[in-house]
């Protein structure tokens, strides 16, 4: 069995696909720069804040940041809050810390806001960071108040959902979505802690991504920091199944029946419609007339295997694999 399924991936690995070619201009569309309002409005209430959480996705550690954030409110004491660790493959991880720590990022906690992994770990780090370091404009003030930002749809608002739970036993303070742009009200303060006294600013996904190449443009719209219709479903679906079989992530095959691993979306796409009875009645235009076909709806197959994947069923992913065995960019 084991070695059947070796065969299987190593005849499909010579005939896997070693790029995902897409137009630059593309990606700049799919992510507009109108967060740029936000991020002001952050700055202006920087005064009366603490320390900074930043949130991002797990599967993208080392990706995907926007650097405006620490030019411009990057001078405050700073948790990187790994999030959706449950969906990344963390067997890399003091790597990934290593690499973290040469940008100077040194306090990080990688969580799972859905179960609340992790999560008690973050007030005891703020508490003795902050406390370690100039309270800003606070003086006596026996308050923490604390900004959390992040790009979309990372789980801003189900990280301060989760500190809740956790320390005040409390429900719901702030909308959770599994799109992108769910929070609109800007700068809600939101109690997390009683001892000590903390408090969170909830922010919309306001931070813009770090668009440094087309890959991280994929790799940020795989995460769903971008609306997907935005990208386009198949072009995802596609990018998706050139990563797992990059990464030599097969489950997809199990998962959908197929008769083994394949690098065409088309062929892909149109297996998983069948086998969901996603079909679709389309008009053709013949010689004699219009003629109404039934076709496999892609795009909906391509929807099913984004949401399969996103909810780990296809197993922890490392999207930023690569970069952790090239050495980092000067900071
Ligand atoms: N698997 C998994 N899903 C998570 C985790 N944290 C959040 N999510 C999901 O990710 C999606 C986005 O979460 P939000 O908390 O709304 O993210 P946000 O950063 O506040 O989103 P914006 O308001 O768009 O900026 C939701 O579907 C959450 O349930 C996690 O640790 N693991």
């Amino acid at each position: 069995m084991r070695g059947t399924a070796r065969a299987l991936r190593s005849a499909a690995r010579a005939a896997w696909r070693q790029s995902f070619p897409v137009d630059g201009r593309d990606v700049a569309r799919w992510f507009p720069g109108h967060m740029a309002k936000g991020l002001k409005k952050m700055q202006s209430s920087l005064k009366l804040v603490d320390c900074i959480i930043e949130v991002h996705d797990a599967r993208i550690p080392l990706s995907g940041r926007n650097p405006l954030f620490q030019e411009t409110l990057g001078i405050k004491p700073h948790v990187l809050v790994l999030n959706k660790m449950d969906l990344a493959d963390l067997s890399e991880q003091q790597k990934i810390i290593q690499h973290l720590e040469r940008e100077g990022l040194k306090n990080i906690i990688f969580t799972n806001c859905v179960k609340d992994e992790n999560v008690k770990q973050i007030v005891p780090m703020v508490t003795a960071l902050v406390g370690s370091s100039y309270r800003y404009h606070r003086g006596e003030n026996a308050e923490y108040c604390i900004m959390v930002i992040g790009v979309p749809n990372v789980g801003k608002s189900s990280l301060i959902n989760s500190l809740r739970r956790q320390h005040l036993r409390k429900g719901k303070a702030t909308r959770v979505g599994g799109e992108p742009g769910i929070t609109r009200a800007v700068m809600s303060k939101i109690q997390v802690c009683e001892r000590p006294p903390m408090f969170l600013l909830d922010t919309p996904g306001v931070l813009a991504p770090r668009i440094g190449s087309v890959e991280t443009g994929l790799k940020l719209a795989l995460c769903g920091t971008v609306l997907d219709h935005l990208v386009g479903e198949e072009t995802l679906a596609d990018y998706l199944l050139y990563t797992l079989n990059r990464h030599q992530l097969l489950g997809y095959v199990q998962h959908y029946g197929l008769d083994g691993a394949c690098d065409d979306v088309v062929s892909v796409l149109k297996r998983v419609a069948v086998r969901l009875g996603k079909m679709q009645k389309v008009k053709v235009l013949t010689g004699t007339g219009d003629v109404n076909v039934i076709q496999p709806n892609y795009t909906a197959a391509a929807r099913d295997f984004l949401r399969t994947f996103r909810s780990g069923l296809l197993g922890p992913v490392m999207l930023d694999r690569d970069m952790l065995h090239t050495p980092p960019a000067d900071p």
